[in-house]
């Protein structure tokens, strides 16, 4: 699985205020709206097009399009859903498919509470938003789900990740999907974090995403 944490100054200065136990959920909505969408264009660099020829005012000019079928955006509930504005902003005729996932706070294994997917991704690009790649579980489930149902090319974007998360999603996938697959997996995060606490939290982090957007549970 590639691994691609987007180097520019605006992300950084953005995700640094995201960070900041001070800023407020109103704030931390927009900042999270912003970053997706610098996140995006760096994570839809090999978004499907196909060549075609428009009539300028002058001239026939070649260019492209996107292709169908039309890309699949899936957010997972909840802290996914504060990423997809930003992610349509830049993929504004993308299909949105909706996967609620909850972590059990205390064994930190995923649970599946929604799923309003197509069950037929054959052939299918998706990009999957989650703020937080922590213990990798969530994601692993979430990736595993679209590749069994056909997606061959998904792009997961997070805020944030942990190390130990990547090496996870990775293990977890050999073992779910086994060497066959032929789908391409890649993650496009604002930065690699050093490690995870004792409660499977990102340190350094921004704390509960959901909550940070949300107000509460
Ligand atoms: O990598 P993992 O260890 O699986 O953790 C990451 C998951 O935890 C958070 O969701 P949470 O379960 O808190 O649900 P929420 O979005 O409803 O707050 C986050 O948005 C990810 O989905
Ligand atoms: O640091 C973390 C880990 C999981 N979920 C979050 O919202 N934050
Ligand atoms: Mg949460």
């Amino acid at each position: 699985m590639d691994t691609l944490v987007v180097d520019h100054p605006l992300v950084a200065h953005k995700l640094t205020t995201l960070r900041d136990t001070h800023t407020d959920s109103p704030t931390f909505r927009k900042l999270t709206d912003e970053l997706v969408t610098l996140l995006a264009y760096e994570a839809t660099r090999d978004v499907r097009v196909a060549e075609v020829t428009v009539q300028t005012p002058l001239v026939p000019a070649t260019g492209f399009q996107l292709t169908r079928p039309r890309p699949l955006v899936v957010p997972i509930l909840r802290a996914g859903l504060g990423m997809l504005d930003g992610m349509t902003r830049m993929l504004p005729t993308a299909e949105i498919g909706f996967l609620g996932m909850a972590r059990d706070e205390q064994t930190l294994q995923p649970a599946t509470y929604a799923d309003r997917l197509p069950q037929d991704l054959s052939g299918r690009q998706c990009y999957v938003l989650d703020p937080m790649l922590a213990t990798g579980g969530t994601l692993a489930a979430a990736l595993t789900l679209l590749v069994e149902r056909g997606a061959d090319h998904i792009t997961a974007i997070c805020l944030l990740a942990a190390p130990e998360g990547v090496s996870s999603v990775e293990e977890k996938l050999a073992r779910s999907l086994g060497e066959e697959h032929t789908a391409t997996l890649r993650v496009v995060t604002a930065a690699m974090d050093e490690r995870l606490d004792e409660n499977g939290f990102i340190v350094p982090g921004l704390g509960d995403a959901g909550d940070r957007l949300y107000g509460c549970l």
